[in-house]
């Protein structure tokens, strides 16, 4: 790709490529969206990431910046404004202390999706999963309050709890955590109405092609 303009290759659900999608939308900076299954075999992800991971920020030159959390501090160090990370160090460690328990979330709900979809699912795996998955959730509530997550101030930390809250509608729609938690379920409700949200809703995709 060699055009002027940042090509983001996502997937439906993906709520890692979410992240960068808001955090795009919120930094006022113009994108393509490149949309495709990464397990098929026509996918474009291991052109820009030997990882074979979406979500991929794909330069105008044509390197691809991969990793979702380095996605996001390279747009943190190239358009600083509005900030998404607090100045204050200690204050951005908390979101990014935010961010590894949703990423935890998410990687678990993946390693499960696909466990179910073995003919001969691991139960003790599944369960290991779920663990992390309920904990992680937990961990939030606790954190859940009526403002923005860090220094009462919407940023990283707000965008990943409302992309894994959202996911899991995605992903494992039959999790009861809107029975338990509440704090996370008004969070959401919030979350969802920002215009940057709205423009990025998950959806589940059709993977045809073999997987596990
Ligand atoms: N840690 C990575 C995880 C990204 C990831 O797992 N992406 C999935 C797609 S999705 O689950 O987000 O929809 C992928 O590309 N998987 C392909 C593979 O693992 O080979 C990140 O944060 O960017």
């Amino acid at each position: 790709m060699l055009n002027d303009m940042y090509e983001l290759i996502s997937a439906t659900p993906s709520p890692y490529a979410r992240k960068v999608r808001i955090a795009l939308i919120e930094k006022g900076i113009a994108f393509t969206l490149r949309t495709e299954v990464p397990w098929h075999a026509d996918t474009a992800t291991p052109a820009y990431n030997p990882l074979e991971k979406l979500p991929v920020l794909v330069l105008p030159d044509g390197q691809g910046i991969y990793e979702s959390r380095f996605i996001l501090e390279w747009l943190e160090v190239h358009y600083p404004d509005p900030p998404l990370l607090p100045r204050d160090p200690v204050l951005a460690l908390q979101a990014r202390q935010i961010e590894v328990i949703c990423d935890g979330i998410c990687d678990a709900t993946v390693l499960l999706f696909f466990e179910r979809r073995r003919e001969a699912p691991s139960a003790p795996w599944m369960a290991r999963q779920r663990r992390k998955i309920d904990g992680g959730l937990s961990a939030l509530e606790r954190l859940a309050g009526p403002g923005f997550l860090v220094d009462d101030r919407f940023g990283l930390a707000d965008i990943c709890v409302g992309t894994v809250l959202r996911y899991l509608t995605v992903r494992y729609p039959d999790h009861p955590w809107r029975d338990t938690h509440s704090g996370l379920v008004a969070m959401s409700g919030r979350l969802e109405t920002r215009a940057s949200f709205a423009a990025s809703v998950p959806v589940p995709q059709s993977i045809v092609e073999a997987v596990v």
